[in-house]
C-alpha cells in the first residue's frame, strides 16, 4: 500500500489546485481511478521538495558547500515560484543540480520522483516515460549519471521508461555524444524509449541539430521534441526540428499555419503542460490554451505536469483542469476527459511488444 495521494497534491492556490477542489468528491474519484500516462517530466524538475531538503542536509553533511545560489535556489523552491517569464524559469536548476551530483544523490532523487508518480495510493499514473540530462560532475561521468537513473526505472519493471534528453545550449559534439549514447543503451536493452530535446527555447542552432535527432529512429528509439514554446521560436527554427520527424511534441504553443499544417498531417501526439504554460506566462489564461484547438480539430494530446517541484502540480490537478467547469477548469464532460486518458495512453513510446 503506497502512500496517501494527498502528499502529491499541489499547491491549494495553484490553478490545479483550485480547479481539484471545486471538484465534487465523485468527480476527484472519478480522476482518482482513470488510468493515465505521464510522457513529459523532467526528473530534475520533479523531485519531491521533501527529499530536496534532505538532499541537501545529506550534502551539508557529506561537506558539500552550500553556496549562496544553493541556499537562494532552495529557499525560492520552499516558498513557491513567481515566473515572471519562461527564461526565468532555468535560472533554478543549478541550485538543484548542485544537489544531486553525486550518484547516491541521483539514485535517492529518481527513487523519490519514480514513487511519487508511481506508488501513491492511488498513483498518479499507470506508466511514466521519465526524460533527463546526462550530466557529467567532478563525482560522476554522464554515463554513471544515466546508469544510476536506468536502474532505479528498472526496478520499476516496465512501468517506467527513460527518455534521454539533450539541451538546446548543447554543443553539436555533445549533442552527437549523448544520441550516441542513448543508441548503445537501447543496444544493451536498457530501459530507454527515446530522446527528447529540451532547454532554454532561445538557444541553439537546430539546423545542427537536426540530422543527428533524426537519426535516433535508426537504433528503434523515437524523438520527441521541446518545441514552439516561445513565440521567439521562428517559423525556420519549428520546421527544422519538424524536419527531424518527431514522433511526440512538447508543449507546441507557437506552431505557425505552415508548421500546424505539418503537424496535423501527421497527427503528432501532443504534450500538454497546463500549469507550466499558464505559470510560465506562454499562455495568457487556461481558457486561451491551445489544448482547446487541438482537441476541436481531434489532434492526439496527452496531459503531462512537466516540473512538479516549481510549478507544485501533479498529474491529478492537470486532470483536474480538464474536468472544473470555467473560469477555473475547461468543462469538459467525464466521457471526454476519459476519452483524452485512454488516447494518452496510446501515445508512449513503449512497443507493444514490452
Ligand atoms: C518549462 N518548460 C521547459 N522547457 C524546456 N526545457 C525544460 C522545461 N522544463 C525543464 N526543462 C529542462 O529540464 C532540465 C531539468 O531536468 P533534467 O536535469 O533534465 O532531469 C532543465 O535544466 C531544462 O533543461
Amino acid at each position: 500500500m503506497g502512500v496517501d495521494f494527498h502528499s502529491v497534491l499541489g499547491a491549494p492556490d495553484n490553478p490545479g489546485g483550485l480547479a481539484w477542489r471545486a471538484l465534487s468528491s465523485a468527480q476527484q474519484e472519478f480522476i482518482k481511478a482513470l488510468p493515465k500516462a505521464e510522457v513529459h517530466a523532467h526528473l530534475n524538475g520533479c523531485i519531491p521538495l521533501a527529499c530536496l531538503q534532505e538532499l541537501a542536509r545529506d550534502h551539508a553533511f557529506n561537506g558539500g558547500s552550500m553556496t549562496a545560489e544553493v541556499q537562494r535556489g532552495l529557499a525560492v523552491l520552499e516558498t513557491g515560484v513567481v515566473l515572471s517569464e519562461i527564461s526565468d524559469f532555468f535560472g533554478l536548476f543549478p541550485a538543484i543540480y548542485a544537489l544531486t551530483s553525486t550518484p547516491p544523490a541521483v539514485k535517492k532523487a529518481t527513487q523519490a520522483v519514480l514513487a511519487s508518480f508511481l506508488s501513491t495510493s492511488p498513483p498518479q499514473c499507470q506508466y511514466i516515460e521519465l526524460r533527463t540530462t546526462p550530466r557529467k560532475t567532478p563525482h560522476m561521468t554522464a554515463e554513471e549519471y544515466l546508469s544510476t537513473v536506468l536502474d532505479v526505472i528498472e526496478s520499476f519493471e516496465g512501468r517506467a521508461a527513460l527518455i534521454l534528453s539533450v539541451d538546446r545550449r548543447m554543443s553539436v559534439d555533445d549533442v552527437s555524444r549523448y544520441v550516441e549514447l542513448a543508441k548503445t543503451l537501447k543496444r544493451e536493452g536498457r530501459a530507454i524509449v527515446g530522446v527528447d530535446l529540451c532547454g532554454d527555447p532561445l538557444t541553439g542552432n537546430m539546423e545542427d541539430f537536426a540530422p543527428i535527432l533524426a537519426s535516433v529512429h535508426d537504433a528503434g528509439l523515437k524523438l520527441t521534441l521541446h518545441i514552439a514554446e516561445t513565440p521567439q521560436n521562428d517559423e525556420p527554427d519549428t520546421l527544422t526540428l519538424l524536419s527531424a520527424k518527431p514522433d511526440r511534441l512538447g508543449h507546441a504553443t507557437f506552431l505557425t499555419p505552415a508548421a500546424q499544417a505539418i503537424v496535423r498531417r501527421e497527427k503528432i501526439p501532443v504534450e500538454i503542460c497546463l500549469t507550466s504554460n499558464v505559470l510560465c506566462k506562454t499562455v495568457p489564461s487556461l481558457q486561451d490554451h491551445h489544448i482547446s484547438d487541438l482537441l476541436l480539430h481531434q489532434h492526439p494530446v496527452v496531459i503531462c505536469t512537466d516540473d512538479t517541484l516549481p510549478f507544485r502540480n501533479s498529474l491529478f490537478e492537470e486532470y483536474a483542469l480538464l474536468l472544473a467547469p470555467p473560469p477555473l477548469g475547461l468543462g469538459f464532460a467525464e466521457v471526454e476527459v476519459e476519452r483524452i486518458a485512454r488516447e494518452g495512453m496510446g501515445t508512449t513510446f513503449r512497443s507493444t511488444k514490452d
